[in-house]
């Protein structure tokens, strides 16, 4: 039969060919992706349709929409009953056995020579392909400087943090006294600002501001998420041909964005090289306090050449950017919009707590102060808890060549992952009661009992427990920040971050509450956040 181009006949036929190579491919790859996953012990039950090539093909698809009800059940089955079972494998993300909290413990005290958080990540975010250069995440110096000096130097960086928010949320809000502006929370608000304020920490003042260093910063970490959904796509074998092609877009943005970044760096590390050498024209000096100082000094105390050179520390803000812009601006997102659609009072009390530590700390913000903001830290907490952002936010990669064996007694060989659940433990009535309501002060009203006590009272109360309540106290039942030695070393900076600009929000302008909050949709293993809308206006202070 002749097919002619635009008949009926010959669009059904071209359209059943793509669709059907399209299954093939699809068949091909999930086959040859099943026969490369690491193997998991027999013994281990699996939620979903199970492990075999047909259940595989089901979960393959199916996870997709279904990922969170396996997960729940699974949780419900045998976590309760101290089991580790497994999640298969969905789009963009690899079959992981799910330990339970008797186990957590064992967990985290396993070496990195055992059990890697790095790896997991290597093999999760395509770090062979995604982040310009493999040895970025193989081995991942920037965590290394973040780890050791971001929390010591918060302080020294709180007026560059006020100052990045008070002009940024000034510029997307306006002035207007008047007539409220409406301004999507996530495209206009959160991503006008958070990738200023954390690049201001990052590369400082004159680069974080600058649109095209930001295109680039943002359309990079894009980059990665693309890689997410594009490798489990390919068949394993054919990463090696096609990684590389892909990983030509990552590599373009990092070019065009350390346009901005290498000058700063070959002047910084001049300028410390001959500060360190006594130059007396470098006797006022002091290097400004950001990565890109801290990096160089790391690297210098430790001997770190490689870590010197300008474009290996101009790649590895890279990482950094999509370490903190996506998970600061979905938490933020998340907590503006429970706290708008709670009742107004909470707004109220927000603000109240804020212009009181505000103005006892002499109109500014200190440490102490940012510390004390109980309810504001509280609400941030529980809506990270309430509208929990992803299923589980730790994974670790056997790496020991022999394997390791759980207290559970199995054996899990070379190349498992492990992770650990955190959105049911989020909504487990048996750790937090109405587990199902956002309850904006359920960790600060304990807090705020005990600052009202008496000496005396105070001396009855277990002062350790009740500072676990703060939203940076990461623990088994608060996991947004993960847990244990890799826990996000960027949480206290990202803690200062949101306080001063929610405190300056709230303080500085109205706000319209939202009348119902959207539903969390989940896609695969992570929630997807909602379009929403928020309208402002600059209040008249004074
Ligand atoms: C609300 C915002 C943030 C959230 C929810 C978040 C969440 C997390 C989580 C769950 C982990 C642990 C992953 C695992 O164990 O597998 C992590 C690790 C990490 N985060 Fe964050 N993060 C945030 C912001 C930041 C910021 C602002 C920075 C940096 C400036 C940062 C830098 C890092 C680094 C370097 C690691 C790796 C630590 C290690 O493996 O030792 N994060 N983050």
């Amino acid at each position: 039969m002749e097919l002619r181009s635009g008949s009926f006949v010959g669009v059904h036929f071209t359209l059943f060919n793509v669709f059907a190579t399209c299954l093939t491919y699809f068949a091909v790859t999930i086959a040859l992706n099943f026969l490369r996953a690491p193997k998991y012990p027999d013994e281990l039950p699996w939620v979903g349709y199970g492990k075999s090539w047909s259940a595989s093909i089901k979960n393959f698809f199916e996870g997709f929409t279904k990922c969170r009800d396996w997960l729940q059940d699974g949780y419900k089955k045998y976590h309760k009953e101290g089991r580790a079972f497994v999640i298969p494998s969905t789009l963009g993300m690899s079959a992981e056995v799910s330990i339970p909290r008797s186990q957590m413990q064992w967990m985290l005290d396993q070496p990195d020579s055992v059990l890697s958080t790095g790896e997991a990540h290597f093999d999760t975010l395509n770090g062979a392909y995604a982040f310009i250069d493999p040895v970025l995440l193989k081995d991942a110096y920037h965590e290394h400087v973040i780890h050791k000096n971001l929390a010591r130097n918060l302080n020294a960086i709180i007026p560059e943090l006020v100052e990045e928010v008070n002009d940024d949320v000034q510029e997307v809000c306006g002035a207007d006294t008047q007539q409220f502006k409406k301004v999507n929370l996530m495209d206009e608000f959160l991503m006008g600002i958070i990738p200023k304020i954390t690049n201001r920490m990052l590369v400082g003042k004159s680069v974080c501001r600058n649109p095209e260093f930001l295109k680039n910063m943002m359309a990079f970490t894009m980059d990665v998420v693309y890689g997410f959904m594009f490798f489990p796509l390919l068949p394993r074998p054919l990463h090696p041909f096609l990684g590389p092609i892909f990983s030509l877009l990552p590599k373009y943005h990092y070019w065009k964005g350390r346009k901005y970044t290498l000058p700063i760096i070959k002047k910084r590390l001049e300028d410390m090289r001959r500060k360190d050498a006594d130059d007396p024209a470098y006797a006022d000096w002091k290097a400004p306090n950001d990565f890109i100082s801290w990096s160089i000094r790391t690297a210098m105390d430790e001997g770190k050449t490689d870590e010197l050179k300008p474009g290996r520390i101009a790649m590895r803000v890279c990482p950094l950017n999509f370490a903190s812009i996506h998970t600061t601006a979905l938490t933020a997102h998340s907590a503006l919009i429970d706290i708008l659609t709670a009742d107004p009072s909470v707004v109220e009390a927000l603000r109240e707590e804020a212009t009181r530590i505000y103005n006892e700390d002499g109109q500014q913000w200190t440490k102490n102060g940012l510390a004390r903001m109980y309810k504001l830290d509280s609400a941030i907490r529980e809506s990270q808890r309430h509208s929990t952002m992803a299923m589980s936010l730790i994974s670790k990669k056997v790496v020991a060549k022999e394997g390791v064996t759980s207290p559970e007694g199995i054996h899990y060989p070379n190349g498992c992952l492990l992770t650990y659940a955190w959105l049911p433990v989020a909504h487990d009535n048996d750790v937090y009661e109405k587990h199902d309501t956002y309850d904006p002060f359920r960790f600060s009203r304990d807090r705020e009992r005990f600052e009202s006590m008496t000496l005396e009272e105070k001396a009855g109360v277990d002062v350790l427990k009740l500072r676990q309540s703060g939203m940076v106290t990461t623990g088994h039942s608060h996991q947004a920040f993960g847990h244990g030695r890799h826990a996000c070393p960027g949480r206290f900076f990202v803690a200062h971050e949101l306080k001063i600009m929610f405190a300056y929000l709230f303080m500085n302008y109205e706000i319209k509450p939202i009348l119902e909050r959207p539903e969390l949709k989940w896609v695969g293993r992570a929630s997807m956040p909602p379009n929403v809308d928020i309208e402002a206006r600059r209040r008249q202070l004074g």
